[in-house]
């Protein structure tokens, strides 16, 4: 997966902003699809947590009362992850370290888990470890690419990790996923065919007419 998320940046052009769209954009739908009122969304300061902070502008932009809970100060991000979030508090979301500061805590009834994907290295260690209990108490749990903690190639989970409901990968499924019971959804984030032919993986878009598709149910 990283072979193909630097082939679509370096070789072909799409910008990593735009691929980040596309996840939070999928990820938001089924947040959606779940009639979601009340939304909390862990994020942290990587991909996984930018398309997280994408998806809480969709959802923001769809009257969902969403909050954002990051995983260190907001002043600490780097990156795309800051970006997104310069765009969500512009638009007045509200944005946390303290879980128990938020209104809506008590009543999120999904909460999305997008505090690290397959950048995990080791154990999840640090705020990101200590808010796991946090993201499993809502009543739904959505996971960003994969549950953080859990290791995207072998599905080991050497320290705390994220127990989803549901998760909603990203272009390709990660072979760390086969372990999980959770539903397995695969976003489409637009990356183009010929990026697979680059990289000999034999690939048959499974989209159908849609940008998301069930992949196994849980
Ligand atoms: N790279 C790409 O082209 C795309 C990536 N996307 C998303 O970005 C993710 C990959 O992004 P990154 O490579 O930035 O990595 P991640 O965002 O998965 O992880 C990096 C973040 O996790 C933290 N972290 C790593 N190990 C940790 C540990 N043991 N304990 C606590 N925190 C830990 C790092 O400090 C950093 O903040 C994918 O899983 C996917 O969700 C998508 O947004 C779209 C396109
Ligand atoms: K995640």
């Amino acid at each position: 997966m990283r072979d193909v998320d630097r082939v679509t940046v370096e070789e072909v052009g799409l910008q990593l902003l735009s691929m980040m769209e596309n996840a939070g954009r999928n990820l938001a739908g089924q947040v959606l699809r779940r009639n979601a009122e009340n939304v909390v969304i862990y994020a942290g300061n990587g991909g996984n947590g930018g398309g997280g902070l994408v998806a809480a502008r969709h959802l923001s932009n769809r009257d969902i009362d969403v909050s954002v809970v990051l995983d260190r100060d907001s002043s600490d991000l780097d990156g795309v992850a800051a970006t997104q979030h310069e765009v969500v508090d512009a638009m007045n979301v509200a944005v946390t370290r303290d879980p128990a500061e938020l209104d809506a805590f008590d009543a999120a009834d999904v909460a999305v888990d997008a505090l690290v994907g397959y950048g995990l290295s080791g154990s999840l260690r640090g705020e990101a470890a200590e808010l796991v209990p946090a993201v499993e108490s809502a009543e739904t749990v959505v996971s960003l690419d994969v549950p953080s903690g859990l290791d995207a190639s072998t599905g080991e989970t050497p320290g705390p990790a994220v127990t989803p409901d549901t998760v909603v990968t990203l272009a390709l499924p990660k072979t760390g996923l086969k372990i999980l019971d959770a539903t397995i959804v695969l976003a489409d984030i637009a990356i183009p065919p010929v990026v697979y032919q680059r990289l000999d993986i034999p690939y048959r878009h499974p989209f159908a007419g849609e940008y998301c598709v069930e992949l196994r149910g849980g």
